[in-house]
């Protein structure tokens, strides 16, 4: 069983609440806060009930243009939270841990970024994730530990998976709700559908095959560079500019396991038309009418596939969609992401899932679904039915 907050009384109690806020940062500044609002609910009812915060959380990674420290972080939850949030710039050693002692009720402090330190970066067993540096040095300022991020409960780090083995420890708000949406997905109403886009075509190979053998999806759509490579595994000449796309992406081996899953399930659709850039605009050219001259790439799906796919999904009883069904970032190849999606606020029930997919959502002004996930392989992960680490260690 996982205790939530519920089972806590965080009067006084330093809480150690790891939270994922890895979000997009441009020069230092934070260019997107939705994971931070994100675990307002958790943090403002911790802090509400006179508990001490300690804050814990990951930026990017190692060498990545967004591996950044957690300042920006702390100022916009300062703005966000009716109590003081501050920051520090250490996460486990006696500055960290004098910083903790030195909290006030109803006061929290946002540790320096996890990942700055190697450990954090590796996946460890539990109990081995317990004796790392980073759990060992600050355990001893903590009473309690809550683990509200679900959109990095799929790594095994030591920050995600140490503690349990040392503290009393607790979900927060979006851990519960995520695991109450997406962990009760066989319950959900049907006809149940899978929509599949994005780039990470191995993963959604992966997604498709899982839930069609588990007998979770009806029917799986395919948009995004995952259509793309159905198409050219059933054979169609989508030209030199997208294949090199698939090549260059490294997804080459992916069309034989396309083609062996489009064998297996006649569940799963394919795109009717795609579209790409011509003399600067959306052109649109028919799966049908192939071969055709088409010297740029595939950046959308086309309006066909809107109106069938549109269809399937309005009358779906669950719609799942990861990832979006094209290029949305440039306005003309966002028809199919903004299509798609909108018919999914008038199936019955509609779960969107995926770190680009929200951001698709945000940018394009959608509204209406049920859940908007704040995880993408998390989400992934559980929708394919796999266990999450960091949810078995509050296990
Ligand atoms: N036809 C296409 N050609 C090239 N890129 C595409 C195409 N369709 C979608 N994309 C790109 O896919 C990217 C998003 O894919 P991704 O699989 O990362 O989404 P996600 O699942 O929501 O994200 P994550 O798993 O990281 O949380 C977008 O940047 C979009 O431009
Ligand atoms: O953005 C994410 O998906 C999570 O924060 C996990 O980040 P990671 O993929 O760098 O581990």
């Amino acid at each position: 069983m996982i205790r939530t907050l519920d089972d806590l009384d965080a009067e006084g109690v330093a809480v150690g609440v790891r939270i994922d806020i890895n979000s997009p940062v441009s020069g230092g500044e934070l260019a997107d806060d939705a994971r931070l609002r994100a675990h307002v609910d958790t943090l403002a009812e911790l802090l509400d009930c006179g508990a001490r915060v300690a804050i814990l959380a990951h930026q990017g990674r190692p060498g990545g243009d967004d591996f950044a420290r957690l300042a920006a972080h702390a100022d916009r939850l300062d703005e966000l939270l009716d109590h003081p949030v501050d920051y520090c710039d250490a996460t486990f050693s006696s500055a960290a841990r004098d910083r903790v002692a030195a909290l006030d009720v109803g006061e929290a402090v946002v540790l320096e970024n996890t990942r700055f330190y190697a450990e954090e970066y590796m996946e460890f067993e539990p109990e081995r994730a317990a004796d790392t540096h980073l759990v060992r040095g600050l355990a001893p300022a903590l009473d309690v530990y809550l683990n509200d991020a679900f959109a990095a409960a799929h790594r095994s780090q030591p920050s995600l998976v140490g503690f349990p083995t040392r503290l009393p420890s607790y979900a927060g708000r979006v851990m519960e709700r995520e695991l109450d949406v997406l962990g009760a997905i066989e319950e959900t109403p049907t006809p149940r559908v899978y929509v599949l886009g994005g780039a990470k075509v191995g993963d959604s190979i992966g997604v498709a095959r899982s839930v069609l053998e588990r007998d979770l999806a009806d029917t799986v759509l395919t948009a995004g560079v995952i259509g793309n490579v159905c198409l050219l595994a059933g054979g169609a000449e989508l030209g030199d500019a997208t294949a090199e796309f698939v090549y260059d992406a490294g997804y080459w081996d992916e069309i034989d396991r396309a083609g062996d899953l489009l064998d297996a399930h006649d569940e799963i659709a394919v795109p009717e038309d795609v579209a790409v850039e011509r003399d600067g605009d959306r052109h649109e050219v028919a799966v049908a009418d192939l071969p055709a001259e088409i010297d740029a790439p595939a950046m959308d799906v086309g309006s066909r596939t809107i109106a069938t796919y549109g269809e399937i999904i309005e009358n779906a009883g669950t719609v799942i969609l990861n990832g979006p069904a094209g290029v949305f970032e440039e306005e003309p190849f966002a028809e199919g992401t903004r299509g798609l999606y909108e018919a999914a606020t008038r199936a019955e029930q509609s779960i969107v899932g995926g770190g680009d997919t929200a951001a698709a959502v945000r940018q394009l002004g959608l509204d209406g679904f049920d859940h908007i996930s704040t995880g993408g392989g998390a989400a992934l992960t559980l929708l394919t039915g796999d266990a999450l680490p960091a949810v078995e260690a509050l296990r």
